[in-house]
């Protein structure tokens, strides 16, 4: 039987069509979505795809998709992604994967970002228990920690570390990475700008009013949610 993260990678097989040039982000629901078009490889076997995330690029290399590197794409039919969570107006967490920096990319190139998961992600506004991740040049750690520090008195910025190795995780771009902890979240129309604004921070994992469309899963179905209700999709 589906679960309800099959269900919703299903439904978003409607909004794709041969030929196009398909953005597919980082977790169990993509992989669903990429299982999805592989059973249907014959009407699928012409898209494009271009991906944030190592696993769902094996996945898609191991099924015979063609696959992008994204230093080679600057515009995407659609962007698929998963998150840990996302509130009424659209805006997300992106946290888990550590990879938002390419994701976040590939959202910016896409004419629809669709955010695609099943219903325990929709909250009706952002929680603190996620974190707010920011990718970070190395040489900045100790002005960074110390800035956020002094800006969010109530936030708990920790270096993210490998559990698999010693010492810390290191994005795919040769950076680290911070989780802050807020007690509450600041305001979130400006929380990214005044986060990019610390010199040696290349982007945090707050998503802010940059999906067009949410597919969401849940026991009653599959919803459609626009953050834009006149949004034609
Ligand atoms: O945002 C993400 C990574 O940063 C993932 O998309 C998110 O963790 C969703 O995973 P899953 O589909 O397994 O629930």
């Amino acid at each position: 039987m589906e679960d309800l993260k099959q269900v919703a990678a299903r439904a978003a097989l409607d909004f794709i069509k041969p030929g196009q040039v398909i953005g597919i982000g980082a977790g169990s629901t993509m992989a669903h979505l990429v299982n999805y078009l592989k059973e249907d490889a014959t009407r699928w076997k012409h898209i494009t795809t271009v991906t944030s995330s190592f696993n769902t690029r094996q996945l898609l290399l191991e099924n015979g998709f063609v696959v992008k590197p994204i230093s080679e794409v600057s515009k995407l039919d659609i962007y698929f992604d998963g998150c840990d969570q996302f509130d009424q107006h659209l805006n997300a967490l992106k946290s888990g994967g550590g990879i938002h920096t390419h994701e976040k990319l590939l959202a910016a190139m896409a004419d629809k970002f669709i955010l695609v998961g099943d219903g325990s992600k929709y909250v009706a506004q952002l929680y603190t228990t996620f974190p707010v991740v920011i990718e970070l040049i190395p040489e900045s750690l100790p002005f960074v920690m110390q800035r956020i520090r002094d800006l969010f008195s109530l936030a708990n910025p920790v270096l993210r570390l490998s559990n698999k190795k010693d010492g810390a995780v290191i994005s795919e771009n040769g950076n680290l990475l911070i989780d802050i902890w807020f007690r509450s979240f600041p305001p979130l129309d400006s929380l990214n700008q005044r986060l990019k604004d610390i010199p040696g921070i290349l982007e945090t994992s707050l998503f802010y009013q940059m999906a067009q469309v949410a597919i969401i899963a849940g026991k009653n179905g599959v919803e459609i949610i626009r953050r834009d209700p006149t949004y034609l999709i």
